[in-house]
């Protein structure tokens, strides 16, 4: 396969996929699989999540992350390796690093009310944790989850079709999966002196998860890491969603599909002052999913990269390795 060094992430239209005839639907796939198998990333649009839901959200967050620290500390759970609810400033760092991020974030999970009794999931998750001082946050972040997971779901079918699985492969791994909505907020840093020297809004990694969907982020920063090593500024429009690849499925693929580096700058210096917000959907399976290599990815070109793992187990080790968990 040809390598593509592309300027900037490539963009798609859901549509082409949903309710595209079959050869929109084919090209669909195709550009997909080339921008997974090349630089992980793609923007899509006409997935499916409103502006104006977006526009609740942002707003319903900032009103959550002006509250004072001690104030939203109340909603932090480290006994459940801040899965749920807030994580303070500067406590996750990315794998390899001690020096912490300069976010600080509020995780949302499935809604244990959605998960019927009879389905074993519905022990093993952490209940969601709702701040009392914002009462449309339930509401409007449940809404955003569920919106999200729709439009990952039909990303996980283009992308079955994409590795010749069956289009519903990954259908029962991702039902009521492990999946987070994590509402970030980069805080204005008031005295850069201050900060320690190696600190950065996010530092370089990949993500966990199967596929990330990334809500347009109220200010510039985003990079992702090309393959010839130059950092690629991405910049999606208001109606796109970023989706990129993240380990599990690189695993699961024995690398064909890349989970690419990726990265938030600090803004300059006389921007330090100001407030930058996102929100990625973490795409994650039921942690029973088996992450061993499809048999179809590895051969002698490509030998099997890693050892076989449940969604679970790696879930437990990256945790650890981000200071999340003991
Ligand atoms: O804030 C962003 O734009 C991306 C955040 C990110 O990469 C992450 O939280 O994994
Ligand atoms: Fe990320």
């Amino acid at each position: 396969m040809t390598e593509i060094l592309y300027k900037e992430i490539p963009s798609l239209d859901l549509a082409d996929f949903v309710s595209g005839d079959l050869d929109q639907k084919a090209a669909f796939v195709k550009n997909l699989g080339d921008a997974y198998q090349n630089i992980g990333f793609v923007a899509i649009k006409n997935h499916g999540l409103t502006e104006s839901l977006q526009a609740k959200l942002y707003e319903v967050i900032q009103r959550f992350f002006a509250l004072p620290d001690d104030q939203k500390s109340a909603y932090e759970h480290p006994e459940i390796g801040y899965q749920r609810g807030y994580t303070g400033k500067g406590k996750e760092h990315a794998k390899g690093r001690n020096t912490g991020d300069l976010k600080e974030f509020y995780h949302v999970g499935q809604d244990l009310e959605s998960i019927p009794d009879a389905d074993p999931i519905k022990q093993e998750y952490p209940a969601n944790v709702w701040p009392t001082e914002i009462s449309e946050f339930k509401e409007t972040a449940l809404e955003v989850f569920n919106a999200i997971e729709h439009a990952g779901k039909h990303m996980l079918r283009a992308i079955a079709l994409h590795l010749m699985l069956p289009e519903d492969y990954f259908e029962d791994k991702v039902r009521f999966g492990n999946s987070i909505l994590r509402c970030i907020h980069y805080f204005p840093i008031t005295n850069p002196e201050e900060v320690p020297e190696d600190a950065v809004r996010a530092a370089e990694h990949g993500d966990i998860n199967l596929i990330t969907l990334l809500m347009g982020a109220s200010a510039d920063g985003l990079e992702v890491l090309r393959r010839d090593g130059k950092w690629i500024p991405i910049t999606a429009l208001p109606d796109q969603l970023v989706v990129n690849v993240g380990d599990m499925l690189e695993r699961l693929t024995n690398k064909k599909l890349k989970s690419t580096i990726h990265r938030v700058v600090n803004p300059p210096r006389d921007k330090m002052n100001s407030s930058r917000y996102s929100i990625p959907f973490f795409m994650h399976p039921r942690s029973e999913m088996d992450l061993t290599c499809l048999a179809s990815c590895v051969d002698s070109q490509h030998p099997k990269a890693f050892s076989d793992m449940t969604a679970g187990e790696f879930l437990e080790e990256r945790l650890r390795e981000l200071g999340l968990k003991k």
